[in-house]
């Protein structure tokens, strides 16, 4: 059994105060967050039906790394049902959770969040983890025919747009060469319980992702911040019916630091149980990531060597923050 998660989950359950191993020196009363109303000052809510999303996608992951998305094509029923099932997971009591709990180097299954270990303090959160997407199993069985099942496709689509990126060729560098070495979706079940001094905890350290970008359903619950260099931690208010598109650590690659994967950060609240749902959107493990040439040639040098995205993870887990730094040229 993992000790660590065991201690977590006791912990969150039973506790009046919150103990030592839990405060953070870094609370919001230290580094403030910005609850501002003057919408230029938080990330824009973005409508991907409509002609302008291109420039209005191009120019928020250029200023904040991150936007909100509607009319995004995804069933929100899907995410309402993946809410209910990550509750009734998370209230399961400790020893049926440990029968599914992640390895210490693995990605699926119950524990704490996997950048855990990079920090010195606990965080007050638990998460659950799984790989694969239903397109897997549908392009085998209708081959012509499995778009419905890509639920992403259409933000894919805009966010490659939005580079200028059109035709075949600027993408076949995640393109699968064979069925199994297809993109590969990353779901994380977040779980952050009702906190007894949220003010000196911490839900998620500040990180960025190391995806090409993720897709995260926050229910109606505050707490997710991201970081602005001019304003700070600035929150990212729910808006019903949107998705938060966050611009990873391999998108910032591709774009060659055009688009900048976003810092963020969640906090938690003593009155509600939050839940989020996070999809992170892969390329093939094998695949060889770098400044695509296309964009390349628009900012005349590239920022980043080329690297698979296996090693960016590997260096990733020994340095959080230091990861993009170790391939700049
Ligand atoms: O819970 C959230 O709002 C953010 C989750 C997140 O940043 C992550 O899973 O990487
Ligand atoms: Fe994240």
């Amino acid at each position: 059994m993992n000790p660590t998660v065991k201690l977590q989950t006791q912990t969150f359950n039973n506790v009046p105060t919150l103990p030592d191993s839990y405060v953070w020196s870094t609370t919001p009363s230290e580094s403030p967050c910005l609850h501002s109303i003057d919408e230029k000052q938080v990330p824009p809510v973005v409508d991907i039906g409509d002609p302008s999303a291109f420039s209005l996608v191009r120019d928020a992951c250029e200023k904040w790394g991150v936007f909100q998305a509607i009319n995004h094509g995804i069933p929100l029923s899907l995410f309402q049902e993946t809410e209910f099932e990550a509750r009734r997971l998370f209230s399961l009591p400790t020893e049926q959770k440990q029968l599914v709990a992640r390895l210490p180097e693995g990605f699926t299954g119950y524990g704490l969040v996997r950048i855990s270990r990079n920090f010195p303090k606990l965080m007050w959160s638990e998460c659950f983890g799984m790989i694969g997407s239903p397109v897997e199993h549908a392009s085998q069985l209708w081959p012509q025919d499995h778009a419905k099942f890509w639920y992403m496709r259409k933000l894919v689509a805009v966010m490659l747009r939005s580079l200028g990126l059109t035709n075949e060729q600027d993408t076949k560098w995640f393109e699968p060469k064979n069925e199994s070495d297809r993109a590969k979706c990353f779901l994380q079940l977040n779980s952050y319980p009702v906190c007894p001094d949220p003010d000196r905890a911490m839900g998620l350290a500040p990180h960025t992702d190391s995806s090409l970008f993720t897709l995260l359903y926050q229910g109606g619950i505050n707490g997710l911040q991201v970081y602005d260099d001019g304003v700070g931690w600035v929150d990212v208010q729910p808006v019903e019916g949107a998705l938060v598109v966050n611009v990873g650590d391999l998108m910032h690659i591709v774009s060659n630091g055009r688009f900048k994967s976003v810092l963020h950060r969640v906090v938690v609240n003593n009155t509600r149980h939050r839940i989020s749902t996070a999809f992170f959107y892969l390329p093939p493990w094998d695949a060889k990531v770098s400044p695509l040439k296309k964009l390349v040639e628009f900012d005349h040098l590239p920022m980043y060597r080329q690297v698979t995205w296996k090693e960016y993870v590997e260096t990733k887990s020994k340095d959080l923050s230091k990861a993009l730094d170790s391939i700049r040229i």
